[in-house]
């Protein structure tokens, strides 16, 4: 297996550290080039993506990544030109965001409900698309766009890939969420994506929620979701809010992910670089490693994954409070490799 390991910045490097060491205990002698992005080469060279890199990215089986983002850098310049430069360019457009309560995780939410869902996330559209500009910049009638772009190609691939996902799955279920009551245009076309491409899966029951309704339900009957498919920034929103009801944003894994396999997909932790306790081995890596397990589940290698997510289960259930960054990935890698 040849693996591209970018660990960014900030908690990126230290919870990529130590998903490594999990790696490394399950599956011993992967090919791994590590690739130095982020702030501190955008810092030295100016370079965010260099072409000879995302080259050699393309002739990878997968890529783990840990977080982009650093306050050296102005906002927007790492999380674009590198971040969602490699989802655009690897056409990542589903971004799989599962959430699972694990047995004794504590959840801030009343009567600690089962929560088990997979968030399908548009992951090469929407806001996030790039289609914006500005006017009049820095005067009092300065006008800024960020246009949503939704096309009938885009919304009908990520919604298939989800009832594909939805009919592995027990409850075979699923929700779209979207914020169709205002936005009418891109609204319509993924109400009438779902509807049409339902059709081909009898199987599957339905429902729709409104955007905002759906932080309502996350928080108060989280139990009534199985599949979510949604847009890129509404699955960006939400699916932090999952992490945070489902035991912390510290446990969540995703993969932005290329069903049709032309590129690697790349594997990440749903948060970010976590500038406020970078460097402290304050961060919790299982999120990363969680991530490795969705990888190795990815290549075909469910046996080894589900190694991973066992001994992070039964981690789970027996912590008494937090441990160093390092320390969690040695636990798991040893509970892992036997
Ligand atoms: N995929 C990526 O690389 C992402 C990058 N970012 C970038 O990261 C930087 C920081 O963004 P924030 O909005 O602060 O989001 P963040 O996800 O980095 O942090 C939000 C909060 O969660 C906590 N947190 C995050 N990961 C944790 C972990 N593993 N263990 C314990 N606590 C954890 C942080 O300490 C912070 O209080 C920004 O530059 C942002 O653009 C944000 C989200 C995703
Ligand atoms: C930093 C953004 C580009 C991405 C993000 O917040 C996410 O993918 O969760
Ligand atoms: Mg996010």
């Amino acid at each position: 297996m040849k693996l591209a390991v970018i660990p960014g910045d900030g908690i990126g490097v230290e919870v990529t550290e130590a998903a490594l060491t999990v790696l490394d205990a399950v599956v011993p002698g992967v090919d791994k080039t590590s690739y130095d992005l982020g702030a501190r080469l955008y810092n030295r060279t100016g370079e965010l993506l260099p072409d000879s890199v995302l080259a050699e990215l393309r002739g990878q089986d997968a890529i783990l990544l840990g977080a982009i983002g650093d306050p050296s850098v102005p906002s927007g310049v790492l999380e674009r030109g590198l971040l969602l430069r490699l989802r655009f360019e690897l056409d990542h457009y589903v971004n799989l965001r599962p959430t699972k309560l694990f047995p004794g995780v504590p959840t801030p939410l009343a009567g600690n409900p089962a929560i088990d869902f997979v968030v399908y996330r548009e992951g090469t559209e929407g806001p996030y698309a790039g289609n914006g500009g500005v006017l009049r910049k820095n005067t009092k009638q300065e006008i800024a766009t960020e246009v949503s772009v939704n096309t009938a190609f885009g919304v009908e691939r990520v919604v298939r890939a989800a009832f594909d996902g939805a009919m592995k799955r027990k409850r075979k279920h699923l929700t779209l969420v979207h914020k169709n009551n205002v936005l009418v245009h891109a609204g319509d076309l993924w109400f009438r994506t779902v509807n049409e491409v339902a059709a081909e899966y009898p199987e599957v029951t339905l429902a729709y929620n409104h955007v905002d309704a759906a932080t309502i339900y996350l928080v108060t009957d989280p139990g009534r979701y199985d599949v979510i498919v949604t847009d890129n920034l509404f699955g960006d929103i939400l699916t932090d809010l999952a992490g945070a009801v489902a035991g912390g944003i510290g446990l969540a894994a995703s993969g932005n992910v290329n069903p049709s396999r032309t590129t690697p997909s790349m594997f990440e932790p749903v948060h970010g670089s976590a500038p406020d306790i970078a460097g402290q081995q304050k961060a919790d890596p299982t999120a990363a490693v969680l991530s490795v397990a969705m990888m190795l589940d990815h290549l075909g290698l469910t046996e080894e994954a589900a190694r991973i997510e066992r001994a992070v289960g039964e981690d789970l259930l027996s912590r008494s409070g937090p441990s160093p960054t390092m320390a969690i990935g040695e636990r798991l890698a040893k509970a892992a490799s036997s």
